[in-house]
């Protein structure tokens, strides 16, 4: 397509470029003395009309030169935004923990389209500009060399200033960039948290912040204009000057005989063009700078490696699978607070179809514990096993294909009750409405989401706002449901329920633990006292373990005054309720 496009180019422009030399002759047929009226009207005529049809050639060659480069062009872009989200999509978690989405949103945004324009519109027209521009040189050569060489002398300086203009608008663009994924960053962050900007009273001074984060952008973008009006300028002038030239140096030379009418006629319309390329070329060049600056970033995007892979490593027989999980010595710290480690030598083991009950004080790494087990984080020491394997020699995608988890606050996503709970397959295509009903059904949800009026196709809105806390958690457990994984993690909701609900919910949750092993981060006594063992974490390791009534027995123990406080405060919200 490529190619077509630039054969198409080459035909155009030549057409364009023949046209000031074969004009030329008509005017030097019009002005050609000594031949009578009807020869010259003969010539005439037959010149014009062999002139319309090139001229039509043109025209076609043109408009399928500016299709092809277009659709090209496009077609650049969607691959460069499909390889931009995949390659962001393909990073660990950690590398989430320090970019910030709004940021990475106006990469994929704006950047690309920053980039896709300065392809699209611009490689054609520039392409168009460099071939008309050279041709135009060599016919002024071609028409007369001394004219050309003394006009011409006006192109170095101008190219000189056209590097300096160049590598600082590159500069300026990644700056403007960068800007604007601040400010792209901050309105994503305060629009998806409205609800707590509204209930802070914050929308006015929010809004200050953001216009703060555009000034920024539009000082850079005056900078930007203070550039490209003095470029322009400069570029205008010598085009002018050009012609001025031409028409002295060449009337000097037409007076002295050395040039007829219709030469410097050709002459002046080459001069011509090759101003107006060069205007096109500078547009260009400042819309290729431009996109060479936002194109930085998207480089450092792409060639990023992910620290670990997604889809390599040993895959286990689904049939050999237990499920006994193993925590051996580990010690952990966040990358992004390397200085601050949340476990130190910790070892816990879950027997395989066990249910083990997690329970600390707040900030103990009770949710770190379930994020190395879906190896969202390696530790930085010891190991955690499954079934004797340790996780980094399995093929995370097949591990976590094999985990089902749902969290306190669990997140769906704006698409319909349908879509988020086969989210849940590992095949989501395979999945029948037969098994979404079956996995609601299971789940306590089946009735409540029948009784919406567009029932399972109920679109649940931006994280499912439009649902209960309590309609959340069963259609989450339905989507882990749909997974039939071996291994559950799970976050208990602290949130309180109101007594139907939290019935619905626990029901659901028990038939979900059944025949799994579980490690569930629990907050509720009736989890606690089901559970098979319960692990008490505290100073970056599990302090007690063993079943509820073992650890009540231990007075000095942690697990005891949790609890204790615990029965404490069940207390105090009773008496407040009567
Ligand atoms: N992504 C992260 N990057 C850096 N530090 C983190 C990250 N997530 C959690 N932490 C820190 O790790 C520690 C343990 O957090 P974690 O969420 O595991 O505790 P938790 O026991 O689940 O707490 P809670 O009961 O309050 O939910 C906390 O001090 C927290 O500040």
């Amino acid at each position: 397509m490529e190619t077509a496009a630039v054969g198409f180019l080459t035909v155009s422009s030549a057409v364009t470029m023949s046209a000031p030399f074969l004009l030329g002759k008509v005017i030097d047929t019009i002005y050609t003395t000594g031949t009578d009226t009807e020869t010259m009207a003969a010539s005439l005529t037959s010149l014009c009309i062999m002139l319309t049809g090139v001229f039509l050639v043109g025209g076609a060659a043109n408009a399928a030169r500016v299709y092809l480069m277009q659709s090209s062009g496009q077609k650049i872009v969607r691959n460069l935004r499909a390889s931009i989200f995949s390659s962001i999509l393909t990073q660990e978690v950690a590398f989430f923990d320090r970019s910030r989405t709004g940021e990475l949103i106006n990469r994929l945004s704006a950047d690309t389209a920053m980039v896709g324009r300065s392809i699209t519109d611009n490689l054609s027209d520039g392409l168009r500009a460099v071939a008309q521009a050279a041709a135009g040189v060599s016919m002024m050569f071609y028409v007369s060399p001394s004219l050309a060489s003394f006009v011409l002398l006006i192109v170095p300086p101008v190219a000189g200033l056209a590097i300096f203009y160049g590598r600082y608008l590159r500069s300026i663009s990644k700056r403007t960039q960068d800007a604007l994924a601040q400010a792209t960053q901050l309105a994503e962050e305060r629009i998806s948290n409205m609800r707590t900007v509204r209930a802070f009273g914050k929308e006015l001074s929010e809004v200050n912040t953001y216009t703060e984060k555009t000034d920024q952008v539009f000082s850079l973008a005056r900078k930007e204009a203070v550039l490209r009006a003095g470029f322009f300028g400069v570029t205008g002038l010598s085009g002018n000057i050009m012609i001025l030239s031409v028409l002295y140096k060449g009337g000097l030379l037409m007076a002295s005989q050395h040039m007829t009418v219709g030469e410097l006629s050709s002459f002046l319309m080459y001069t011509f063009w090759v101003g107006i390329s060069i205007a096109g070329l500078s547009s260009f060049y400042s819309e290729l700078m431009k996109g060479f600056g936002a194109g930085t970033r998207l480089w450092e995007l792409l060639d990023r490696k992910p620290e670990f892979p997604l889809n390599e490593g040993l895959v286990l027989p689904t049939d050999q699978l237990k499920g006994q999980l193993e925590f051996d010595d580990v010690t952990f710290a966040y990358p992004t607070r390397s200085e601050a480690p949340i476990f130190q030598n910790l070892s816990l083991m879950v027997p395989a179809g066990t249910i083990m009950a997690v329970v600390g004080p707040s900030g103990s790494g009770k949710s770190t514990l379930v994020s190395l087990l879906l190896r969202l984080y390696d530790p930085d020491a010891g190991m955690i096993s499954i079934d004797g394997h340790d996780i980094r020699d399995l093929n995370p995608y097949w591990l976590r294909s094999h985990i089902g988890t749902v969290s306190q606050e669990p997140v769906l996503f704006s698409c319909s009750i349908r879509d988020n709970i086969a989210y849940g397959a590992v095949d989501q295509e395979a999945v029948t409405t037969e098994d979404i009903y079956r996995a609601a059904r299971v789940a306590n949800a089946y009735n409540f989401i029948q009784a919406f009026p567009q029932g399972f196709d109920t679109v649940v809105g931006e994280k499912g706002v439009l649902l209960s806390g309590g309609q959340k958690q069963r259609i989450a457990i339905a989507r882990a449901l749909l997974r039939n994984p071996k291994i559950l993690l799970l976050d208990e909701a602290t949130s309180a329920l109101d007594a139907e609900n939290e019935f619905l919910v626990q029901e659901a949750l028990e038939r979900l633990m059944e025949g799994r092993t579980v490690v569930i981060i629990a907050h509720r006594l009736s989890t606690i006292q089901n559970a098979n063992a319960v692990a008490v974490l505290d100073q970056q390791r599990v302090v007690e373990c063993g079943r509820h009534a073992e650890l009540l027995g231990n007075r000095q123990g942690l697990f005891r005054k949790l609890m204790e406080k615990q029965a404490f405060l069940q207390e105090e919200q009773q008496r407040a309720l009567r």
